[in-house]
């Protein structure tokens, strides 16, 4: 049976980058996407706004929504403090059976923890089934028309406190612009929008942070 394309990032990566250094994962998935095939990895320049964004925050416990390949997983897990963890969600499992190994390779698994399934099932499972509290850093790339929905769900769940980080891929490419009007006209969120462009592409794209008020 002839590989996925995810299979084929992954062997790549196994065979050319240095095991247990994040930053070489990140770099060769990089250079396998921008040279070889075209993924939806968040990619270096939106994920040094994604890096400035996790550093400003510094959280103890974060959460990303579609995880894909583990490639915002790995660039989170790689900043994060002693004792802080990531909760990463992914609805498909064949990209979840990738991930895990890609974190794995990467040496961050034990800040990582791959949550498989329905987002809209998993976040009000947080607090009592994974033990989180308040989410300090939410990274919304999966489907974009659940970005709305489940920013929602996140505040009816009580998962959000003052000054709870939020930022959101692709607002422009593909789009959520249902959730860039709900997030922008709601009095609770302080908003700012980074420009960017598409992974690997000169498409412009751009990421949205939302600071929950309180
Ligand atoms: C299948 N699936 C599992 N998770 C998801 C959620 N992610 C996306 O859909 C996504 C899509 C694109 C993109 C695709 C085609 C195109 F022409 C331009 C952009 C870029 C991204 O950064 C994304 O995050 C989709
Ligand atoms: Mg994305």
């Amino acid at each position: 049976m002839n590989q996925s394309k995810e299979q084929r990032i992954l062997n790549f990566v196994l065979q050319n980058a240095v095991r247990g250094d994040p930053c070489s994962v990140l770099d060769t998935i990089d250079k396998y996407c921008s040279q070889k095939e075209w993924a939806m990895n968040v990619g270096n320049e939106k994920g040094l706004i994604l890096d400035k964004t996790v550093e400003e925050a510094n959280p103890s416990v974060a959460l990303e929504l579609g995880t894909y390949c583990g490639y915002s997983a790995v660039r989170i897990a790689r900043l994060l403090k002693a004792g802080a963890h990531l909760l990463t969600v992914e609805f498909n499992p064949e990209f979840a059976a990738i991930a895990k190994q890609m974190i794995e390779f990467a040496g961050v698994q034990d800040k990582v923890k791959l949550l498989e399934g329905p987002s809209e099932e998993i976040i009000p499972q947080l607090k009592k089934k994974y033990e989180v509290d308040t989410l300090d850093f939410v990274f919304l790339d999966h489907w974009k028309d659940r970005y709305t929905p489940d920013t929602i769900l996140l505040q009816e769940c009580n998962l959000l406190r003052k000054g709870s980080v939020l930022l959101a891929d692709n607002v422009i490419v593909p789009g959520a612009p249902e959730f860039l009007n709900y997030i922008r006209n709601n009095p609770h969120f302080q908003c700012t929008n980074y420009p960017s462009h598409l992974e690997y592409m000169k498409v412009e794209d751009a990421m949205e942070k939302a600071v929950f008020l309180g």
